[in-house]
């Protein structure tokens, strides 16, 4: 019989909530800082690993700024990108849509272009070498203003075909979503799809303003909804993705261990959730250990992992067309494990 560790490994997932500067594994962080003459703290892979002791979401968002300067060229972003596309297609991920925030850069004056080319020049060739497929998300801070956020819209223009949408991440609570109204309407209207980090950190009113005020397509996170059941009710009824991200949430507290987090609740109630790895590194693991972990502490049967998959599949912002396709190939995986089960009984 498949055990579930293979099972899982093997399906064919998504992973639709991921920060390219938080996919950084430390060999190759030392490797890029070393390439670029950038000093960094620690001389080892275990001693930067040693360091990924998080008490909350700022004390992570410190740590990850500070790896973002060992990125300064084009080759190093897509050095990063290709480091991760690859991890992920040997993790089953067929389809990543995945976060970089272009403000971490452009603010040490490395040029947009620098960035833009690196990550695509590397999605397109994960593309040809793998078979994955992937999307790109611009992402803002929330800590910075709205007028710096707008900027960023100004110069991702010329790319306008190849990023898929925009999203925001970084200090939650003080900085709600309403704050930045005018830059989601601008983005929904230039035509990107939208999603935002909101019910990490931050309340289910933070949750509420994003599906209300920024109109957003996808909620990243969104674990404080549970504590409002009528936004549960709207979520439920306007099938809103949420982008949860397990290991994230013990890694930085927001939940006190596995067996306390919400998703098993967050499935029972209906809501459309989705597993993914949002900074792989440093919370100590890639999708399908986000699922194995779930799997384990919570409780929950194959049938609901492949529930969460598919949940996956549904909330890509790729076209109808893919993902059917995506869809099509996930009943394959699951039909083909069932009859290797029912020959070897
Ligand atoms: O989980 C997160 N929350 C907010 N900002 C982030 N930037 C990377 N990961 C995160
Ligand atoms: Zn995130």
């Amino acid at each position: 019989m498949t055990d579930p560790e293979t099972f899982i490994r093997g399906l064919p997932k998504t992973d639709l909530h991921m920060h390219l500067e938080g996919s950084i594994e430390p060999e190759l962080m030392l490797e890029l800082a070393e390439r670029n003459g950038i000093p960094l703290r620690w001389d080892t892979a275990d001693a930067l690993r040693a360091a990924y002791d998080f008490h909350d979401l700022q004390s992570f968002l410190d740590l990850y700024f500070e790896g973002c300067k060992v990125l300064v060229t084009e080759r190093d972003f897509r050095d990063v990108t290709s480091a991760y596309l690859a991890r992920a297609h040997l993790d089953g991920v067929v389809h990543a849509e995945v976060f970089i925030g272009p403000q971490s850069f452009t603010e040490r004056g490395i040029p947009i272009e620098a960035l833009m080319r690196g990550v695509l020049g590397a999605m397109d060739e994960a593309r040809a070498q793998h078979g994955i497929t992937s999307a790109l998300l611009i992402s803002v801070h929330r800590h910075r203003t709205e007028a710096e956020a707008m900027a960023v819209l100004d110069q991702i223009l010329p790319w306008r075909d190849r990023v898929v949408g925009v999203g925001m991440g970084g200090a939650e609570v003080g900085n709600p979503p309403s704050r930045f109204a005018r830059f989601f309407g601008a983005a929904r209207e230039l035509g990107f799809r939208t999603c935002v980090h909101a019910g990490e950190e931050g309340p289910a009113a933070y949750v509420r303003e994003a599906v209300e005020i920024l109109q957003v397509d996808r909620i990243d996170h969104g674990n404080a909804s549970m504590a409002d059941s009528a936004l549960v009710r709207d979520l439920v009824e306007r099938r809103i993705p949420l982008t949860v991200c397990p290991l994230s949430n013990v890694r930085l507290r927001v939940v006190s261990n596995m067996a306390e987090h919400p998703l098993k609740s967050m499935l029972e109630a209906g809501l459309h959730v989705t597993v993914n790895s949002d900074d792989p590194p440093y919370f100590g693991g890639y999708v399908t250990e986000n699922l194995l972990a779930c799997y384990d502490a919570l409780d929950l049967s194959i049938a609901d992992v492949v529930r969460i998959v598919r949940n996956g599949i549904e909330a890509s912002f790729i076209t109808t067309e893919g993902r059917d396709s995506l869809l099509y190939r996930l009943d394959r995986y699951v039909e083909a494990s069932r009859s290797i089960e029912a020959a070897s009984v």
